[in-house]
């Protein structure tokens, strides 16, 4: 039983058309249809944020291998410049698309930085 369904069956029961917390059944169907909705782009997001840390983590190794710095910030630009348009395109607020990309993205430079010191770290260990 969902949190929102209150065991009466499909409807309320009570032949009110309300539940015993007095929201119309009608509301608890269409919130529950679009909460089913909400739950499933979450899923998407949380596994989109997975592949994109797995190349990132990559993209981490190769810096570290050759020495390059975590942090680019001429392609950090050109993706919040495209992501911005994207987001405008989407009726999304530009803002708040570059904020999230900023979010991210300083996660994976703290990740890209854990990377080089340990491949600092095991090369003074090596041989
Ligand atoms: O493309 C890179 O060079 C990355 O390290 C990936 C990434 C990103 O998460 O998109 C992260 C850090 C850089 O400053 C730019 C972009």
């Amino acid at each position: 039983m969902s949190d929102l369904d209150n065991g009466t069956g499909n409807g309320t029961g009570n032949g009110t058309g309300r539940a015993a917390d007095g929201i119309d059944e009608s509301v608890t169907a269409e919130l529950a249809r679009l909460r089913d909705s909400i739950d499933n782009i979450d899923a998407a997001v949380v596994h989109m944020l997975a592949e994109r840390f797995k190349c990132t983590q990559q993209v981490g190794h190769l810096k570290a291998r050759h020495q390059l710095p975590p942090a680019d910030p001429g392609r950090e630009a050109s993706q919040i410049a495209r992501l911005r348009q994207l987001a405008e395109n989407a009726k999304l607020d530009p803002a708040f698309a570059e904020k999230l990309l900023n979010f991210i993205i300083a996660e994976v430079i703290r990740h890209h930085e854990t990377i080089a010191e340990e491949a600092v770290t095991s090369e003074g260990t090596s041989s």
